[in-house]
């Protein structure tokens, strides 16, 4: 009973507080495929979208829980990389995702996190890490994902790792969005 409760709680969180609240500015950064796309579509508009590759960027605005999320969805291939530190500047909040199948490019997922984290302008950024496509069979788990992103060597960072699948109605998504906006306000 009090999972079903906290499971609706979940569902009807984002409409609670539909009104204009603080803004916040937040990047989804990641590698090509990894559903940055999907992800923010599924939770502006609670559907799952059919996609392309972003070229460039996409820019939304989510009302969540009291605040007004304006969501930078950056493109993710390997010649759009160099530009993601263009939008670096007066970030709030970064969401990484990562595709959990996509094991060969763990270490390029890695680096480039890596890279992303020495960045000033990102040094206060709280970090959202998503290991997507946990619907997947070929999924890795997500203490796997995580352990090789190396994120427990992460220092003077507020950070998760949640795994998430950006097409399941599982809830997931919303419990790691309500996390980062629990830090958000706090903040
Ligand atoms: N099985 C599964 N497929 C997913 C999931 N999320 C996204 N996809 C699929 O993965 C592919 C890439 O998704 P996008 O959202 O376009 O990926 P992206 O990270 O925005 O990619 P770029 O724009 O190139 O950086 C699409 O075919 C999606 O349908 C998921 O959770 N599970
Ligand atoms: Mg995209």
């Amino acid at each position: 009973m009090g999972a079903t409760l906290s499971g609706l709680a979940n569902v009807f969180r984002p409409l609670l507080f539909w009104t204009k609240g603080k803004e916040c500015r937040i990047l989804m950064l990641g590698l090509d495929a990894a559903g940055k796309t999907t992800i923010v579509y599924r939770l502006q508009l609670g559907e799952v979208i059919q996609t392309i590759p972003t070229i460039g960027f996409n820019v939304e605005t989510i009302n969540y829980s009291g605040l007004q999320l304006n969501v930078w969805d950056l493109g993710g291939q390997t010649s759009i990389r160099p530009y993601w530190r263009c939008y670096y500047a007066n970030t709030q909040a970064v969401i990484y995702v990562v595709d959990s199948t996509d094991t060969e490019r763990l270490p390029t997922a890695r680096s480039e996190l890596i890279t992303m984290l020495s960045e000033e302008e990102l040094k206060d950024a709280k970090l959202l890490v998503l290991a997507n496509k946990q619907d997947s069979p070929a999924a890795l788990p997500v203490a796997e994902v995580s352990l090789q992103l190396g994120l427990d060597n992460l220092k003077d960072r507020t950070w998760s790792v949640r795994g998430c699948s950006a097409i399941r109605e599982d809830g997931q998504l919303n419990e790691a969005l309500n996390w980062l906006v629990d830090e958000l306000k706090s903040s």
